[in-house]
């Protein structure tokens, strides 16, 4: 039987980087948030043990695709040789700041959850963060504090209810190249996420706003102008707020209803190459 899973977006709300590690990775504090924009993962067991990829867009040559990498990860870790087919439609853009990739491993994992009937636990998945750092959290989906890599998620209870727009600048932005570049910016004394906790506590969505910060807006503003413009545009526009997500160029914009939303993207859509309403996912 084949096993349709919705692959869903993240942005990150909050986004700071702690250290780097002797590895070469980064520690970060982030607020995590899953959001509607999906793309759509087809998954089913083959009799042999080949692993079949077919995706739309042929952006993602199939060795470097983490759906495969995914499968092949799982048969190394339980000394298994399954075979799979998968279908990825994507819809989330790459290179984004959106997690797309990470997404459609994690819907990989749920897929081989839902058809081999049983959950993996929690070192697993924790381990998955090497092949994609988002991963973890992608796999849980909400709303969460994540740190570590990646992998360390403290899950939290609270729901936004406002709508979004998710703008993209058509600039593909590789997560290497922003912590690659990133070292000069740590001079900078850290920002920590517990602001952002304490709002969230009282229920006050208005503070959470206006403390959204993302560490890597001001290296990406001064390569891409176009990435603070979309910002500047979001605000010009009626957002109550807006900030860039991950490693960009994606910005996203939180209106306070969807009629505002819907307003400014009709606005704006001429002039930016991808913008979609999307609801926070939880
Ligand atoms: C920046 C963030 C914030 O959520 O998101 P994106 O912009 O990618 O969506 C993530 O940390 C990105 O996660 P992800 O895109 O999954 O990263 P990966 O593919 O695992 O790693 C790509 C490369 O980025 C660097 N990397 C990644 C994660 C991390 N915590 N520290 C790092 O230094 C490493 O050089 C790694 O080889
Ligand atoms: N299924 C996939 N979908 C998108 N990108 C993928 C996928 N598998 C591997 N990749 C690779 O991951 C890189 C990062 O893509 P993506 O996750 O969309 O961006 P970001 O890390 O900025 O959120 C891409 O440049 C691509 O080479």
């Amino acid at each position: 039987m084949s096993e349709c899973i919705n692959a869903y977006a993240k942005i990150n709300i909050f986004f700071e980087i702690k250290r780097k590690r002797s590895d070469g990775y980064h520690e970060i504090d982030s607020l995590m948030q899953t959001v509607s924009i999906h793309d759509k993962v087809y998954i089913k067991k083959r009799n042999d043990s080949r692993i079949k990829l077919e995706m739309d867009k042929n952006i993602v040559p199939k060795e470097k695709n983490i759906a495969v990498k995914i499968i092949k990860y799982y048969n190394d870790y339980f000394s298994l040789s399954e075979g799979y087919d998968i279908k990825i439609e994507k819809n989330i853009p790459v290179g984004a700041g959106l997690g797309g990739s990470s997404a459609d491993g994690a819907a990989v994992l749920r897929g081989l959850e839902k058809i081999n009937n049983f959950s993996f636990n929690d070192k697993f998945i924790k381990s998955v963060s090497e092949l994609g750092a988002d991963i973890p959290f992608l796999y849980r989906k909400g709303l969460a504090r994540v740190g570590g890599i990646g992998e360390k998620i403290d899950m939290l209870p609270y729901k936004f209810k406002d709508y979004l727009l998710i703008g993209y600048p058509n600039k593909l932005i590789s997560s290497r190249w922003a912590y690659k570049n990133s070292n000069f910016l740590l001079t900078d004394k850290r920002k920590d996420s517990s602001i952002l906790l304490r709002c969230l506590k009282r229920r006050d969505f208005e503070c959470v706003y206006q403390n959204l910060f993302n560490r890597f807006e001001q290296l990406v503003f001064d390569k891409y102008p176009q990435v603070k413009q979309l910002k500047e545009d979001f605000i010009k526009y009626g957002a109550s707020a807006a900030s860039m997500s991950g490693s960009g160029s994606s910005v996203f914009a939180v209106y306070d209803s969807r009629t505002k939303a819907l307003e400014a993207m009709k606005e704006l859509q001429s002039s930016w190459y991808w913008l979609e309403l999307a609801e926070f996912e939880y």
